[in-house]
């Protein structure tokens, strides 16, 4: 599979995918500039052939073949010609800012799509380590730095250097020694300023990562605001974000005047070429042939040549711009993936629910410290299994293990008859449900948090909320199924939270279900009335109950013990309770 990534290249080559609608839209600007670059060639009829009676022939030409006029005729009909020239270049220029608009838009949308496609497989090692602000403000900032480098390339670049080009030509063939003093000074401008512009280069990629620092900042206090307040800590919080919202105020202020500086000196440069250039042209009338009128046209021409000499220039800071923002992006496209397999069998199709065989399993989140150490577990397909063990001894891993969130080197996980190899993580996902201690809820209706989107009839939802012991919880809401829950489900209990969770698994229909401390938010009575409701429900499923409490695992069939991440102890509920010094004797 091709890696993606962002390089200066490969836009230039997606943009040739737009090769046609790219012709047209230079083919209108070339028209635009043309109708703009020609109205100089008017002063010399006007000013040698009108007022100084030094005839070019062209009113000669005119009076023999179209109309003879007086003076106030002919510069009349000029004006007119000259503001209809404008306005059509006018209606040029929108046109061709629509064409290249789109064009540029539509790759910067491409690029934010393989962004999220990239981020939509990011691997949950990758995930719990990333900063979300950061990678928003990538995703925000940088691809606004690679759009207006795509619209200055295909808007600007050609045309500046087509004008130019036009410009010389005519310039060239007014007076070629002048021409050729212009074609030199150019080069030189551009190649004074191109260290500056890679400066320019570091500074926006600094002022994009404060960007991405700041937003970080904001979100996490955002985000925990909550726990804040309760800790009385909203000064510490907001005054570390206030720093960083400084910080970038620094870079922003440094990137801002400092590139607007280098911008000015390069245009300083010019400017100081271009006075030299016309005390040379004076003098060139006053010791030459050149006309008064031509000596203004070729003024005019280096009006002209300003804006795009200034377009050529700003491409290199721009171009230096977007080559920062490509580093920062490509630290997504750089984030670990899960790993794709081609999966030719699915034990879960055509089966009520699977077995599963842990076997030699190991585990680390980081290297050197181990945290799930050579596990076999033998769990018969529809058969009820609870994993219990001290706090910090590895069963939520391992759950998340199970349920293919952390992909793992040592050892073999067989579901059905079928490797953990050759099966997709998230065919895993899809028929072996997890229940947090912690569901994470949608700010949405509680219907979208039962359904994740997913259509459901009204009757199947109720069903699975009476399970779920919620019928009381959904009689109490205010527009029923179609309440908003809050940020994180702020409006419900802890243990409503929990409900809603086992709801939402039960609308999902799993082949296996993990519990981790799914209800320990639950009184025991609710929750024996809860279990007593799943029953029937799960009777046919593979079941792991994860739980500190003896409540939630008493109608267990086989257990687990659990110790510093590994199986130190295994039997039936009797078997085990014969033992004095099991964990689970502890447990009662
Ligand atoms: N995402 C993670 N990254 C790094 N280390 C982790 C991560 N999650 C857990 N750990 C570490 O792994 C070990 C096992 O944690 P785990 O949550 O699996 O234990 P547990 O038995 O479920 O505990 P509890 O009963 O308190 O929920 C702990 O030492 C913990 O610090």
């Amino acid at each position: 599979m091709q890696k993606n990534s962002c390089s200066i290249k490969g836009i230039i080559k997606q943009l040739l995918q737009h090769k046609q609608t790219l012709i047209l839209g230079n083919v209108v600007a070339l028209m635009a500039t043309l109708l703009i670059v020609i109205i100089p060639l008017f002063i010399p009829i006007l000013v040698d052939e009108l007022l100084l009676g030094k005839p070019h022939g062209y009113i000669a030409w005119i009076e023999a073949n179209l109309w003879q006029s007086d003076i106030k005729g002919y510069v009349l009909a000029t004006l007119i010609l000259i503001l209809v020239l404008r306005l059509l270049s006018v209606l040029l220029g929108v046109w061709q800012t629509k064409i290249f608009v789109t064009i540029s838009k539509d790759m910067t949308y491409k690029l934010r799509q393989s962004l999220l496609k990239h981020l939509k497989r990011v691997s949950l090692k990758e995930y719990e380590m990333m900063r979300v602000g950061a990678v928003t403000s990538k995703l925000v900032t940088d691809v606004e730095t690679i759009d207006s480098f795509v619209s200055t390339t295909i808007s600007k670049l050609i045309i500046a250097s087509l004008t130019l080009i036009f410009s010389a030509v005519v310039l060239v063939w007014i007076h070629w020694q002048l021409a050729l003093f212009i074609l030199i000074t150019n080069p030189i401008v551009v190649f004074f300023t191109a260290k500056l512009s890679r400066n320019i280069g570091k500074l926006k990629k600094e002022e994009n990562r404060a960007v991405g620092v700041f937003q970080d900042a904001l979100s996490e206090t955002l985000e925990l605001f909550h726990q804040i307040r309760a800790a009385n800590k909203e000064n510490y919080f907001f005054n570390k974000t206030e720093v960083k919202a400084k910080e970038l105020k620094d870079h922003a202020t440094a990137y801002g005047y400092k590139s607007d500086v280098a911008i000015k000196y390069s245009y300083l440069v010019f400017l100081g070429g271009y006075e030299i250039f016309r005390a040379v042209s004076i003098l060139a009338v006053a010791y030459s042939d050149l006309s008064v009128g031509l000596m203004l046209a070729i003024f005019s021409y280096l009006w002209v040549m300003v804006t795009p000499t200034q377009d050529i220039i700003n491409f290199q800071y721009v171009l230096s711009t977007a080559n920062a923002a490509c580093e920062r992006i490509n630290s997504i496209f750089e984030l670990e993936q899960e790993r794709v397999v081609e999966e030719k069998e699915n034990p879960f199709t055509g089966s009520k629910t699977i077995g599963i065989e842990v076997k030699n399993l190991s585990f680390s989140y980081h290297k050197n410290k181990s945290i799930l150490k050579n596990i076999n577990m033998s769990i018969p397909a529809a058969s009820k299994i609870a994993l219990v063990g001290a706090s910090g001894s590895g069963k939520t891993t391992l759950a998340n293990i199970l349920v293919g969130f952390y992909p793992f080197e040592e050892g073999e996980i067989i579901y059905g008859d079928i490797s953990h190899t050759k099966l997709q993580l998230s065919t895993i996902r899809e028929n072996i449900h997890l229940i947090l201690q912690h569901p994470k809820l949608f700010n949405d209706t509680m219907r979208f948090n039962l359904t994740l989107g997913k259509s459901y009839s009204d009757e199947a939802i109720k069903k699975a909320l009476h399970i779920a012991q919620l019928d009381g919880v959904l009689a109490g809401l205010e527009k029923g199924l179609d309440t908003l829950v809050g940020k994180d489900g702020i409006k419900l209990s802890g243990g409503q939270r929990q409900r809603v969770a086992i709801a939402r698994m039960i609308l999902s229909d799993p082949r296996v279900v993990i519990f981790d401390e799914s209800t320990s938010a639950l009184d025991v009575h609710t929750e024996e009335k809860l279990f007593d409701a799943l029953q029937e429900f799960l009777q046919e499923k593979t079941v792991i109950t994860i739980a500190h409490r003896l409540s939630t695992i008493k109608s267990a069939e086989y257990i687990y013990v659990l110790e510093d991440g590994s199986v130190v102890d295994s039997g039936t509920p009797k078997e085990l309770l014969t033992k004095d010094e099991s964990y689970f004797s502890s447990m009662i």
